[in-house]
């Protein structure tokens, strides 16, 4: 981790957020270095103070964003104070200038950086404010006659320009977000039944842990496994077992709560996760699941044969309450003894200890898991 990320450690450099923050901190820094020299020259120099204040204000503005961002700040509420802190910097220097020297190119550095932070909706309407404002202030201009270069059709070129620059920043910025997104479901979900992935799953316990610790709830799992999956695939063939599969996750699906969490674990194993859910109730849902099951299903194979199949799972069902010591239970414990398994009670959830507790109700769900296998499968066992 580098010193700029600090307290944004869970931006890593895949994450969008990542070169949100570095233009961020490059942005700011700028300005605290502008902000800075300049005054410090209107001081000394220039023998301009009054135009030192503003320069003074600049560089507390600048310091701020930067130190409340390096603290772990909101990133959007740093962009959104940096794009009207930049506005507010560009529109005073067009109107000291007068917009001479070209001075109002300068807007056009705003769609980038605003479209970059602020998200498409928010840029196109702040960009074409200060657009509309910016073509208003010539057209002032234009009207009392300020003499050089001004004319109607700088008039015209600058509204082109920043209408064009508009649309296409916003074109931009959301065809990367749809990519981004594309990337990001085919990331996390499992291709053949559409529920998520194993690492999914594995970054959303260790947050759930940490979560029912916050707000003193139980958190339970639910790992299933089709019972003599490999019959299955052997009798009727590799589609049949897949369409069992997906009729699996809908099941899963349906019968779970919008606040459960549920993914593919391994090749034939699912895996659920239930928040706010204690022990019995995760039982009972584990009991209705096999139930469900039970009930005969027809199933589309090969050839588009339908072909009824019984298929019967074995569930292993483990919870972590707060408020009770965590302990591996005396049935496993054995084994316990001997993996790399934390049997510690604990008081306070950091994110390692959220991650022992996750591998412990993992641990705990697969050896339930194994129990209600050996004890002839279809079945539960929490
Ligand atoms: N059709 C299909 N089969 C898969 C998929 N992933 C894994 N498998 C198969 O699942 C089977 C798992 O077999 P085993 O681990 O022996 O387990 P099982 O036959 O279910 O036996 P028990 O778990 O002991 O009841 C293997 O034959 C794998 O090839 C998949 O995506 N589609």
């Amino acid at each position: 981790m580098n010193f700029w990320r600090k307290y944004h450690s869970d931006i890593d450099s895949n994450d969008p957020r990542y070169n949100q923050l570095t233009l961020i901190y490059a942005i700011a820094l700028l300005m605290v270095f502008y902000f800075g020299a300049i005054g410090l020259l209107n001081i000394t120099l220039f023998d301009a103070a009054y135009v030192a204040v503003y320069d003074f204000i600049g560089f507390v503005i600048a310091t701020s964003i930067f130190l409340y961002v390096y603290r772990g700040g909101n990133l959007a509420v740093a962009g959104w104070a940096l794009v009207l802190t930049l506005i507010t910097i560009l529109l005073a220097f067009i109107d000291l200038s007068e917009a001479e020297n070209y001075s109002l190119v300068w807007v056009t550095i705003l769609p980038p950086i605003s479209f970059f932070l602020l998200g498409s909706r928010a840029a196109t309407i702040l960009t074409g404010l200060v657009f509309i404002y910016c073509g208003w202030y010539l057209y002032q201009l234009l009207q009392i006659g300020v003499p050089g270069y001004l004319s109607l059709g700088a008039l015209f070129n600058f509204a082109e320009v920043g209408l064009a620059h508009i649309l296409l920043f916003r074109f931009y910025e959301r065809s990367r977000q749809r990519t981004y997104d594309k990337l990001r479901k085919l990331s996390i979900t499992d291709r053949l039944t559409g529920v998520y992935n194993r690492l999914h799953l594995d970054n959303n316990l260790k947050q759930m842990v940490a979560l029912a610790h916050r707000t003193q709830q139980p958190v339970s799992v639910l790992l299933l496994d089709v019972d003599h999956f490999k019959n299955i695939n052997d009798s009727h063939g590799h589609l049949m077992g897949d369409a069992v599969l997906v009729h699996l996750a809908s099941l899963l699906r349906n019968l779970s709560r919008n606040t459960d969490l549920l993914g593919r674990w391994g090749g034939e194993e699912f895996l659920l996760l239930c928040p706010n859910t204690e022990a019995s109730a995760a039982l009972h849902l584990a009991q209705r699941i096999i139930k469900a099951l039970q009930k005969e299903h027809t199933y589309r194979g090969a050839n588009q044969q339908q072909v009824t199949v019984a298929v019967t799972a074995s569930i292993g069902v483990a919870t972590y309450h707060p408020q009770q010591p965590f302990v591996v239970p005396a049935a496993i414990s054995e084994q316990a003894a001997t993996s790399s398994i934390p049997t510690d009670n604990y008081t306070v959830v950091t994110p390692e200890v959220a991650v022992a507790i996750s591998e412990k109700l993992l641990y705990i769900a697969d050896k339930h898991l194994y129990q209600a296998k050996e004890a002839g499968r279809n079945r539960a066992i929490g």
